[in-house]
């Protein structure tokens, strides 16, 4: 593993004790709404087989499995082993128990075979790693054909009125929370990762390099957010 792989990995591993909490209260709930929606772009049947790629604490392997049902299998992927304890711990708590499979390892080199995949999500995290084009290249090996990702993160407004409100929230309002938390660095480091991320127009332009036949970025909460949508030919 890379030093900035570590690095990255140490910081979800710190974080994880408080990342729900901090989420619902920074983002007013409104994350589950945009990891509802990002559900939604896959178009999940009963049975399917999914994915998702760093999966973090399981919020939306937890919205993926309610929707494959009990003849469905969830596998819920990250590297951070305190992030995935997080997600464990919530879903033995669900009962009826939920179809998930949590997994350590890494999504720049998945442990599963070519074309495996009814669909795939991930939240948050293609900014987070530390190849894009890689992760990318993965994720279309190990869908089957004719199967759909969707892929939330951050997005800088096109407005230079709401990318200057973005801004300030992630200065005035999402660091000094975390400040109180003792983790100023970990939550100061979304806007520099932020401002590396690709725009949408790029992640499409990246996710077609990958392979992927069709490639659509929606931008939502006003273009704070966005979800790359994919599909294998
Ligand atoms: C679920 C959300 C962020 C997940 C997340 C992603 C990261 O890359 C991190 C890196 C380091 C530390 C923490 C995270 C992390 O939590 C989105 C909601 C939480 C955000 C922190 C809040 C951001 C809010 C928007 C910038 C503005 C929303 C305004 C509106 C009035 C709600
Ligand atoms: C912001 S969290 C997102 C968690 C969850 N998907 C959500 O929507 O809240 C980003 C996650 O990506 C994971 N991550 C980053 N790079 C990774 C990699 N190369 N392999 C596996 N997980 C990785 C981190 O450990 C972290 O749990």
């Amino acid at each position: 593993m890379t030093t900035d792989q570590k690095q990255i990995q140490a910081i979800f591993d710190r974080i994880a004790p408080v990342y729900d909490q901090l989420n619902d209260r920074l983002s007013l709930g409104q994350h589950r709404v945009w990891k509802l929606m990002t559900v939604k772009w896959i178009d999940l049947s009963i049975g399917d087989v999914c994915l998702d790629v760093c999966c973090g604490s399981g919020d939306l392997a937890q919205l993926v499995a309610q929707r494959v049902g009990e003849t469905g299998q969830v596998f819920g992927v990250d590297f951070s082993s305190e992030q995935l304890a997080i997600a464990h711990q919530r879903s033995q708590n669900q009962h009826p128990p939920l179809p998930i499979t949590w997994i350590e390892a890494d999504a720049l080199n998945l442990p599963f075979p070519d074309n495996h995949f009814d669909c795939a999500t991930m939240g948050y995290g293609l900014r987070n790693v530390t190849n894009i084009p890689r992760c990318l290249q993965e994720l279309h090996r190990v869908l089957k054909p004719g199967a759909k990702a969707a892929m939330l993160d951050f997005h800088r407004p096109s407005s230079p009125l709401l990318r200057s409100f973005q801004q300030w929230y992630l200065d005035n309002i999402v660091v000094p929370n975390a400040k109180e938390l003792g983790l100023t660095e970990e939550y100061a480091y979304i806007s520099p990762s932020l401002d590396k991320f690709p725009i949408g127009s790029e992640q499409v332009h990246l996710a077609r390099q990958a392979g992927f036949d069709k490639a659509t970025h929606y931008q939502i909460a006003s273009g704070m957010m966005g979800v790359l949508v994919v599909a294998k030919a």
